[in-house]
């Protein structure tokens, strides 16, 4: 996917007209596929290129630096998922005070300069300065294909409720909504080794985004993607109370039939199914029993999302 990086209050003459959607996009949920879908399908009717119009940066976390403001995804995770629904084209508009400060009809002016033959918006998409524009706004100026909510169980699928669920520890309501498992990636870190001197189960400990929505504390069946192969994993999230306690939240995975080294590895942690919450046990054996119990859990687990 070609990007073109986009400024507010700068011209722009764009020769290569598209069909755009356009939108913030965090988790590329199945609303934001759906939508996605019928840009590319409408490009290949008209014979142009599909793109999509996207921010560089949370609206929240530039207005509000002050807010612990988290996205699903980071940018890079964004754009390529962005990209592998189809989408050829991206203006990336770089949002800071300057982009935050331009009006709903100075925004549609700036749409129009990027030479869009049609628009693609959900019904609710809102623009410009303090949200004020709207879709009957933008479709009176420019041709716009205006998209229904996809809904899950009678509710909106948004980035909102997925992030509100995720902190719940809801990953296979998230899941649902994705069509993918939630994943993050990192690089692996040293931990304390007690995992693999103390306990039998080794863990890679993985070096996240604080600026990424961490699921609930507790533990997880899951997977752990490594060098293009799929792998059964259990994670947890915590404080590892009973031996070592951290004040900081670790973010450690046990892969299972595994044993290679990959300190300093990127790696991708998918959560599947919430399983239980972090317990300070007794001891250390009492420990060892519940994560004996938790390997079979996994074992048991039918995954059910295939492809990654
Ligand atoms: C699947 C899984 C479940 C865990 N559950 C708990 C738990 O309930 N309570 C706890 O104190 N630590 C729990 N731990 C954390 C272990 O205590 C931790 O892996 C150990 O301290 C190793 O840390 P290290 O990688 O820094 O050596 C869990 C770890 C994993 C991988
Ligand atoms: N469930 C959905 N079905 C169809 N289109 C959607 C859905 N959710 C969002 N869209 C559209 O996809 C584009 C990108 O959505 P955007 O990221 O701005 O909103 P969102 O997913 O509703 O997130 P938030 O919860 O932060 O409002 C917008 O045009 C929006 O209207």
């Amino acid at each position: 996917m070609k990007i073109f990086d986009i400024y507010a209050n700068k011209h722009y003459q764009v020769m290569n007209k598209t069909v755009a959607c356009i939108g913030f996009f965090d988790g590329v949920h199945v609303g934001h596929q759906h939508l996605i879908k019928q840009t590319v399908e409408l490009a290949k009717q008209k014979g142009l290129t599909p793109a999509c119009i996207t921010l560089s940066r949370e609206p929240l976390q530039v207005l509000y630096p002050e807010r612990d403001i988290k996205t699903i995804m980071d940018i890079e995770q964004r754009l390529q998922a962005i990209g592998s629904y189809g989408i050829q084209q991206c203006y990336l508009l770089h949002f800071d005070q300057a982009m935050a400060n331009v009006s709903a009809a100075d925004f549609i002016e700036l749409l129009k300069s990027l030479c869009i033959d049609t628009i693609v918006a959900g019904e609710d998409f809102r623009f410009g300065k303090q949200n004020k524009g709207d879709v009957l706004m933008l479709e009176k100026q420019m041709p716009t294909k205006i998209i229904p909510l996809v809904e899950l169980y009678g509710q909106k699928i948004s980035s909102t409720t997925i992030i509100e669920a995720l902190e719940k520890g809801e990953v296979e309501y998230v899941s649902s909504c994705m069509n993918r498992y939630y994943a993050i990636d990192g690089f692996v870190i040293h931990g304390n080794k007690v995992g693999s001197t103390k306990l039998g189960y080794p863990t890679a400990n993985i070096e996240y985004n604080p600026f990424i929505v961490l699921p609930r504390v507790g533990v997880y069946i899951g997977r752990v993607i490594y060098e293009g192969k799929t792998y059964r994993a259990m994670i947890n999230i915590g404080h590892n109370p009973t031996i070592n306690r951290r004040d900081f939240l670790s973010l450690e995975a046990h892969i299972l039939d595994f044993d290679q080294d990959i300190y300093g590895k990127r790696l991708v942690v998918e959560f599947s199914k919430y399983l239980r919450y972090e317990k300070k046990f007794n001891s250390k054996e009492e420990l060892i029993e519940q994560l004996d119990n938790d390997v079979q859990s996994v074992r048991d687990y039918t995954y059910e999302i295939r492809n990654v």
